[in-house]
C-alpha cells in the first residue's frame, strides 16, 4: 500500500455496541489507540437509544476540485467567460470517466471566485463532481488535470493548481439525537452538558478540545473502514470556521420541551466504499461487512452518529464527575504494562490503581514491587 515498507503498526479494532440509527441496530468497528472511546461512544449511544436512536441525513456526495487561474489581467471578466463555458467544462470533465458516469455519478456543477491573495487576484474554478461511492479525491484531480488547459485559454491566464479540496462542504452528514434527563443523571446534568457546549461555541481554545472528542469517534471509524483520516479531520476543522472566521463548536446541544438533552452534529465527511485503501486492506473491508452499509453515504451518516455519540459521552463525564475516573480506570493497563507489569500480573495491578484511584506510573511501579515480594 505505501513505500519503503518495514513492517505493519498494529491498531487495536474495537466494536461499538448499542448504536441503533433510523431504527436499524448497528455494530460500529472502532480502530484507535484511546483507551475509553469505544466504552463511552457505547455508553451514550445506549442512552439514546431509549429514546430511539440517533436520526441521519446527508447531501449528495459531491466532491469538489479547485483550479487556480495566476496572471489574469482581468479576473471579473474572466469568471464570466468561464461561467458561460459550463456546458462545455462539465462536458470535458465527464468525458474524462466515463464509468463514474455510467454509475451515475460526474461534473454536475461549477462556480469561479475571485480571491484576494498577497501577489494579486487569483481566478479560482470549482469543479463540482458527483463521486457516488468513492471518497473521489482522485476522480476530481484527474477531472482537474482535464479541463485546466481549455480553463487557462477562457481566462487567458496561467492554470496552476488543480487538486479537491479538503473543505468539502458540499457533502454533508447529519446526526441528531435525544438523550433521555434522567438517565443521563437528571435536569441538572441536562443543564450543564448546555452550557459545556455554549463555552465550546462561543470560546475556540474548548471547541479544539470539544471537536477533538467529536474526532475521537469520528476518526476511529473512519480509519477501521479504511479511509482517509486527514482528509475527513481537514473537513471538519475548517467546517467549523464560521462565516465570521472564528472557530467554534460543530455540535449543538439544547433542551427539548420534556427536558431531555438534544444534540446535533452536521460536518463534511469525504468517505467511500470504493477506492483509496477501502477495498484493499482486509480488515477494512470486514469493518464495512460488520457495519452493514450499502453506500458511501449511508457510511457517512454512521460515522457522524458515532461523532456526535462521542461527544455526548465526554461531555457528561466533564459535566459530572470529571473525564479521569472514566478514562484512567480504562488507561490503567496501559499505566501497568508501562511500569512492567507482566501479562498475569495486569490484572491485580489494573484493580489496585483503580480500586485506589491512583492511576500514576510511580504507583504502578510501587503496588507491583508490593505483588512481587509477597505483599498484598
Ligand atoms: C468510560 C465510561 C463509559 C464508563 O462509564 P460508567 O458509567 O462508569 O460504566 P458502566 O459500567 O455503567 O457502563 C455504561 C456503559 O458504558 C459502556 N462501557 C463501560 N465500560 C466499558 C468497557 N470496559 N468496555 C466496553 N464498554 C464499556 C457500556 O456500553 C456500558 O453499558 P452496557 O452496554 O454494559 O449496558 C464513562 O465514564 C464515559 O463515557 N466516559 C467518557 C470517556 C471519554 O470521553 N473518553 C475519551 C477520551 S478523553 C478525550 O480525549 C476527549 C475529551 C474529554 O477531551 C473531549 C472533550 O473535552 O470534550
Ligand atoms: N487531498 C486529499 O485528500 C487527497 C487524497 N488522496 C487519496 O485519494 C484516495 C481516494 O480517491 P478516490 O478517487 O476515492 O479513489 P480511487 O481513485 O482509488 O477510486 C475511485 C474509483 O473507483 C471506481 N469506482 C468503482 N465503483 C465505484 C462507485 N460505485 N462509485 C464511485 N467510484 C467507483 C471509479 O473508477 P473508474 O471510474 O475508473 O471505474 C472511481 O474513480 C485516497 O487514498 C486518498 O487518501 C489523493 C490525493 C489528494
Amino acid at each position: 500500500m505505501i513505500e519503503n515498507v518495514v513492517g505493519v503498526l498494529g491498531v487495536p479494532l474495537g466494536v461499538a455496541t448499542n448504536f441503533t440509527i433510523n431504527g436499524d441496530d448497528v455494530l460500529v468497528p472502532m480502530a484507535t489507540e484511546e483507551p475509553s472511546v469505544v466504552a463511552a461512544a457505547s455508553n451514550a449511544a445506549r442512552i439514546a437509544r431509549a429514546a430511539g436512536g440517533f436520526h441521519t441525513s446527508s447531501s449528495r456526495p459531491i466532491m469538489q476540485a479547485q483550479i487556480q487561474v495566476v496572471d489574469v489581467e482581468d479576473p471579473e471578466g474572466a469568471r464570466l467567460r468561464l461561467l458561460d463555458a459550463r456546458a462545455e467544462l462539465l462536458r470535458m470533465a465527464d468525458e474524462q470517466d466515463p464509468q463514474l458516469v455510467e454509475l451515475g455519478g460526474g461534473a454536475r456543477e461549477l462556480s469561479v471566485r475571485v480571491v484576494e491573495a498577497r501577489p494579486g487576484r487569483y481566478v479560482v474554478l470549482h469543479l463540482m463532481v458527483d463521486v457516488r461511492d468513492a471518497m473521489g479525491a482522485n476522480a476530481v484531480n484527474s477531472m482537474a488535470e482535464a479541463v485546466a488547459t481549455r480553463v487557462e485559454e477562457i481566462a487567458r491566464g496561467r492554470a496552476l493548481l488543480r487538486i479537491l479540496t479538503n473543505k468539502a462542504d458540499t457533502r454533508l452528514a447529519r446526526a441528531n439525537a435525544v438523550f433521555d434527563a434522567a438517565t443521563l443523571g437528571g435536569a441538572d446534568v441536562v443543564r450543564d452538558i448546555v452550557h459545556a457546549g455554549a463555552l465550546a461555541e462561543a470560546d475556540p481554545y474548548r471547541a479544539a478540545t470539544h471537536n477533538k472528542g467529536i474526532l475521537n469517534g469520528i476518526t476511529a471509524v473512519v480509519l477501521a473502514t479504511g479511509n482517509d483520516t486527514r482528509a475527513v479531520e481537514s473537513g471538519a476543522h475548517s467546517h467549523a470556521v464560521g462565516s465570521d472566521g472564528r472557530y467554534t463548536a460543530l455540535s449543538h446541544f439544547e433542551t427539548d420541551a420534556d427536558g431531555n438533552l438534544t444534540g446535533t452534529l452536521e460536518l463534511p465527511m469525504p468517505v467511500g466504499l470504493v477506492g483509496g485503501a477501502t477495498k484493499v486492506h482486509p480488515a477494512a473491508r470486514s469493518a464495512v461487512r460488520l457495519l452493514g452499509v450499502a453506500t458511501a453515504q449511508q457510511l457517512s451518516e454512521v460515522i457522524t452518529a458515532v461523532g456526535l455519540a462521542q461527544n455526548v459521552a465526554a461531555l457528561r463525564a466533564l459535566a459530572t464527575e470529571g473525564i479521569q475516573r472514566g478514562h484512567m480506570s480504562l488507561h490503567a493497563r496501559n499505566v501497568a504494562v508501562s511500569a512492567g507489569a507482566s501479562a498475569t500480573e495486569l490484572p491485580q495491578v489494573v484493580s489496585r490503581l483503580v480500586a485506589d484511584r491512583v492511576v500514576r506510573a510511580d504507583h504502578a511501579e510501587r503496588v507491583l514491587a508490593e505483588l512481587r515480594a509477597g505483599r498484598p
